[in-house]
């Protein structure tokens, strides 16, 4: 952390008796405090930590993985299956019982080990990312993750940090927090560590404590954890906005699609309980085989396959420096077609240069660089580019000047001032973007001469236009201003007045090497970008044009404000370049775009980009951004770089590309073979399929799916942005599905005529037709175009032929007695043969027709 010079603390000691403003006893709490200046040592931390819980609004609830894995046998299906098999083992049939329990314990051991690996997984990766808070334990300064942040806790507060839990300030040094989210005021507050004796009326706003949910603008605070989790004040507050954005397509997309199946389950068991019950069939065997059927057609393994798919789409973006904090925000990421970028540190280097500091007469001025540093060096919000860049000029001879007081910088105004004290004078030292400076201008000085300006001055004029000047070779621009002040409690933003314009310091902030090139392949994938920058137009379109972004209509903050949200929503369409927005106003613009059925990525790593950040499908930030950014983002860079960010999406689209695929195939082959086995279920004079071979036939081919998230994804897919489409599935599944039905049919017709089949070989022959059918497609469904010219990856190529390999081989085996299956005439394979081939041929020419209508 940055040390401030010369901060005045001031220092109180709380007074416990009248400020009893929170669930832990303050008494308690200070007493502490007297005791030791050393924070809690380690022990008393995980004494509190016992009692009080983790400070995260899900409390110390962890679910044992024990639970998770009990949950799996929850799903009714499951319980009835086991109940039904346990009571057709009393009854008898305890092998075909045996096997139906094996096969669902196999299972849900499959998907319970799959499951939490690719969790734990994830889970360690956004360990790296998660937020910490600066506590002090045994006398030392920690950065702790902030959810093992206790009461009692000392914390330190900088600019950019989110306040990590209720807490009352110790010591504050010109603090000014942002609680928007508590009270609706945008604008800063301060707090200072001072005694109130009455808490009761308006808690927010007591001047001593601080909350969560809210972020430090600037200043520096030193406070007590008064409470944490779910026992602060505004928690439910804080959970609303921690908790996460609308569900996204996908979600929804993915309950819709379990609806769909659990319908068609339904009417499935009631056809067959009815047909058995009006046919010939025993009620128990009846049930049985239903239920299995059931358990056949539910994508059991759905979420699964995609927690995995994601994890491994997450773990692969690790690998190229994206970190994802939420799984779900991967399918937005990869579908993300517009987005929105500020300027400086993502098309920009960042790394401001400060170029000059001149007076009006444009002469390198020793004043307007010792005011300008005197505003960057005490100035005690976040330090941006162009504080540092002030900072970093060389060494400025600040002596006989000290801080006395600030206003902080705010996107609204654009611009900050100090107060400083020089022999008996105070002087207001006001900085910020020109024209928000000029305008709080009465008077200029010129060789120490002050001048007025006249109403509608010629040299107002001639000032604005030498900025201009600079902004349009590139430059950016900061204007100084001063004026004596009294001395004050507290400067507020109406002291910002009547200011006498000094001179202006320039910047150079030149584009980064890459950008241009970047910018390219993003719009060679489909993905638009647009600049939303604070800064002004000039310096703005300088920059767009040497980065190849075409600027010709520049629209300005300032016209955002007199267009309605229609209009807006016109506008976005057009225009690539927003200058002079402010953190509002960029909010406004995201919301235009989502209107118009964009899905919007915005990336930034300032406190001003947080509503954004919220507002976007998938906010992106940078692990050099502040707090309050990350917390908002769905996504962090390790590095701030448009290259990286790219990366990432052609990683999302891959990763949404392999779930799709799965619910492809379990839509349409899968439903498709369950579908001719109720209808065999009407004329066959015994049972199709028993119930233990249904379930063994699902498992395998499960297991055969296991690999999808492993799976290439075809180049021509990874170059546009992905969405969700539902009508694609549904229709896969009513096209796709009767295609291997009529196969199905044909298979029993030639088991029955040419083969003369009974019961056993009957369930044989179409175990393996079907699983050798069911997994193959595969191969055709996984590309939008010739299978022959897509690669699979190998390991989903092996679990697939090893799948179709084990059905062939498996009435050979010592286990073909227990599953009721025989040898199966050599005839028949040539006939199998034949079947798959035409089969597959079939659904390529289904599937090319389906995939050209949706893509
Ligand atoms: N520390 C500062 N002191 C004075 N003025 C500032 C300071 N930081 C920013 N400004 C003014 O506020 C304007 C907006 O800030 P800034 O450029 O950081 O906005 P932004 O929306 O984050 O845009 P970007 O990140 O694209 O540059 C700047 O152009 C500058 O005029
Ligand atoms: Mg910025």
């Amino acid at each position: 952390m940055q040390q401030s010079p010369s901060p005045q603390v001031t220092r109180t000691r709380p007074d416990e008796e009248k400020a009893d403003i929170s669930t832990v006893p303050l008494q308690k709490l200070f007493a502490q405090l007297e005791s030791s200046e050393q924070g809690l040592t380690g022990i008393q931390a995980s004494k509190h930590l016992k009692k009080y819980g983790l400070n995260d609004m899900s409390g110390l609830k962890h679910t044992a993985p024990l639970l998770h894995f009990l949950h799996l046998f929850l799903n009714p299906l499951i319980a009835i299956l086991l109940i039904a098999s346990i009571v057709s083992a009393i009854l008898g049939d305890a092998v075909d019982a045996g096997i139906i329990i094996i096969i669902v314990l196999l299972s849900n051991v499959l998907n319970f080990i799959q499951t939490s690996r690719s969790q734990n997984a994830v889970e360690k990766l956004r360990a790296d990312v998660a937020p910490t808070a600066s506590v002090l334990r045994d006398g030392k300064w920690l950065e702790l993750a902030r959810r093992e942040v206790v009461p009692g806790d000392i914390v330190r507060l900088t600019a950019g940090d989110m306040v990590p839990a209720d807490a009352r300030l110790i010591q504050a040094t010109d603090l000014h927090v942002q609680q928007a989210a508590l009270t609706g005021e945008s604008f800063p507050v301060d707090k200072r560590a001072v005694d109130v004796s009455d808490t009761t009326e308006n808690f927010a706003n007591a001047p001593n404590c601080v909350f969560l949910g809210t972020s430090v603008v600037s200043g520096l605070g030193i406070a007590l954890v008064t409470a944490t989790g779910q026992q602060t004040a505004f928690g439910d507050i804080a959970v609303r906005l921690a908790s996460h954005a609308p569900e996204t397509e996908f979600e929804r997309g993915i309950k819709s699609f379990g609806v769909l199946i659990t319908q068609t389950v339904f009417f499935l068991v009631i056809f067959i309980v009815l047909v058995g019950i009006i046919g010939h069939h025993q009620p128990f065997e009846t049930v049985l085989f239903a239920i299995s059927l059931a358990v056949g057609l539910t994508p059991e393994f759905l979420p699964m396959i995609t927690t995995v798919t994601l994890g491994q789409g997450a773990l692969r973006m690790a690998k190229r420096k994206v970190i994802v904090k939420h799984l779900e925000s991967i399918q937005n990421f990869g579908s993300i077609d517009t987005l929105c970028s500020d300027k400086t540190g993502t098309l920009t280097s960042g790394e401001t240069r400060l170029e000059g500091f001149v007076d009006l007469l444009a002469k390198e001025s020793k004043q307007v660089l010792l005011f300008g540093s005197l505003n960057s060096a005490y100035q005690m919000g976040m330090k941006s580019p162009l504080d540092e860049a002030i900072l970093s000029h060389g060494p400025i001879d600040m002596n006989g000047y000290t801080k006395v007081g600030e206003i902080p910088f705010d996107f609204e105004r654009r611009c900050l001032s100090v107060v400083v004290q020089s022999g008996d004078e105070y002087l207001i030292i006001t900085k910020g973007a020109p024209e928000s400076v000029l305008a709080r201008c009465t008077a200029y000085e010129i060789n120490g001469e002050q001048k007025l300006f006249a109403d509608a001055s010629d040299e107002q004029t001639a000032f604005v236009k030498m900025y201009c000047d600079l902004n349009s070779q590139g430059y950016r621009v900061l204007a100084v201003a001063y004026r004596v002040i009294s001395r004050q409690e507290k400067y507020q933003k109406n002291d910002e007045q009547s200011l006498v314009l000094l001179g202006f310091l320039n910047f150079a902030d030149p584009p980064k090497e890459d950008a241009a090139r970047v910018l390219q392949t993003f719009k060679s994938d489909g993905v638009q970008v647009k600049i939303l920058t604070g800064d002004n137009e000039l310096v703005t379109r300088h920059v767009c044009n040497q980065v190849g972004i075409e600027s010709t209509r520049i629209v300005l903050g300032s016209e955002l404000d007199h267009m309605t949200d229609p209009a807006l929503a016109q506008v976005v369409e057009e225009a690539n370049v927003f200058a002079r927005v402010s953190p509002s106003q960029k909010n406004r613009i995201i919301l235009a775009l989502k209107s118009r059925k964009h899905v919007v990525g915005y990336i930034g790593d300032g406190i001003n980009d947080a509503p954004s950040l919220h507002a976007a499908d998938v906010g992106i930030s940078v692990s050099t951004g502040v707090d309050v950014a990350k917390d908002a983002a769905d996504i962090i860079l390790l590095e701030q770089s448009l290259q990286v960010l790219h990366d990432g999406i052609l990683e999302g689209r891959k990763a949404f590309g392999n779930v799709v695929k799965y619910l492809l195939m379990g839509t349409s082959s899968n439903f498709g073979n369950m579908f001719s086995m109720a209808g065999a279920y009407v004329f066959l004079p015994f049972l199709p399929m028993l119930p233990s071979q249904i379930l063994l036939n699902t498992f395998l081919y499960n297991i055969s799916q296991v690999t999808i998230p492993s799976d290439n994804v075809d180049a021509s897919y990874l170059r546009k942005p992905q969405q969700w489409n539902i009508g694609l599935i549904r229709n896969f599944m009513l096209f796709i599905g009767p295609v291997s039905s009529i196969f199905d049919f044909l298979t029993f017709f030639i088991m029955l005529r040419v083969f003369n089949a009974g019961e056993t070989l009957f369930h044989t022959g179409w175990f393996v037709e079907s699983l050798a059918t069911q997994t193959l497609v595969l191969f055709v469904i996984r590309t939008a175009g010739n299978p022959l010219r897509s690669r699979p990856s190998l390991s989903l190529t092996m679990t697939t032929l090893f799948i179709v390999v084990l059905g062939f081989v498996l009435p050979y085996t010592p286990m073909a007695g227990p599953l009721g299956f025989m040898p199966l005439p050599p005839l028949y394979f040539l006939f199998l043969a034949a079947m798959i081939i035409s089969y597959l041929l079939l659904v390529e020419v289904v599937k090319r027709r389906l995939m050209r209508r949706y893509a």
